[in-house]
């Protein structure tokens, strides 16, 4: 099997007016091939640098990242995985279908076979009703949903996923959160997945990757010791593995100085 995501020896520094930013530092991060991890920590530690770094987006200082044994780069030209980020990034002229089924057209998948493939999208994201909608007639948690369908579309063996669900409501994000596991589960996707909510990370997650204040260093990989990801349910959200999980990640959040914990959730 090969890894879907080896990170070795990452540093990022961005050139500013004011001076070097030193946004990321010795980065060593493997995920394998089905594993959900989620990357949390305060404001400013680099998560997002860190995933834009794996979607070739931005290239490291020093470095490699591999994706599935290829370089970032290959891997972007042979799209091999899905992307949802914080930003929904829909084309503006074209509808709720027309955005999920984008990926599917360009890869020459045919009439029939998109259209079933958008229905069980659109069904999925709980937008079966705003399907022939444009984006600006939606708000802004439906735009996320659409991208997030948008990102399953082709099925990826990879999804990279910067916040997707910080837009909704909490009852459509529990709901959201379940979907994608469930999803991740059926298609045996890995995914790297960074958010604010301790919560969400331990629900969702093989193995949740604390990150430290700026510059961003893997200050501890904490593995949820909960039921298999396929087998998590809601009702899990209220047993006592579920929070003495959610207390082993604080605690290793608040390794570092008590500002650690700003900018992270604990609902
Ligand atoms: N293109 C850029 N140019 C200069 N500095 C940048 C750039 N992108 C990110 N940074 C800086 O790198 C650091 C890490 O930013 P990043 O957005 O990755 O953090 P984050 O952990 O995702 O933050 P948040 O949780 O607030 O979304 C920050 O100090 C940010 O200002």
């Amino acid at each position: 099997m090969t890894d879907a995501v080896v990170i070795s020896g990452v540093d990022k520094t961005f050139e500013t007016k004011g001076g070097l930013v030193h946004a990321l530092e010795a980065i060593e991060l493997t995920v394998s091939e089905g594993e959900f991890v989620s990357l949390i920590g305060p404001s400013g530690c680099g998560k997002s640098t860190l995933m834009r770094l794996i979607a070739d987006l931005d290239q490291p200082t020093t470095g490699t990242v591999q994706v599935f044994g290829r370089s970032a780069r290959e891997a972007r030209i042979a799209q091999d995985y899905g992307i949802a980020f914080q930003q929904a990034g829909l084309l503006p002229w074209r509808t709720v279908a027309e955005n999920i089924e984008l990926p599917l057209s360009l890869h020459g998948v045919g009439k029939a076979a998109r259209e079933a493939r958008v229905n069980e999208l659109v069904g999925l994201v709980g937008l079966s009703d705003f399907a022939d909608r444009y984006p600006d007639q939606l708000s802004g948690g439906m735009q996320q949903r659409v991208a997030i369908a948008r990102s399953l579309a082709e099925k990826p063996r990879l999804l990279l996923m910067d916040e997707p669900f910080g837009a909704l409501d909490e009852m459509t994000r529990e709901h959201m959160q379940s979907e994608l596991g469930r999803i991740c589960a059926e298609t045996g996707a890995a995914v790297v997945f960074v958010t604010h909510s301790i919560p969400e990370a331990v629900f969702l997650s093989d193995r949740v990757v604390v990150m430290s204040p700026r510059p961003g260093r893997v200050q501890q990989i904490v593995p949820m010791q909960l039921a298999a990801t396929s087998d998590r349910h809601d009702d899990m959200r209220e047993e006592a593995v579920f929070f003495e999980m959610i207390t082993a990640v604080r605690e290793a959040l608040h390794q570092g100085s008590p500002s650690m914990v700003r900018g992270v959730e604990n609902r």
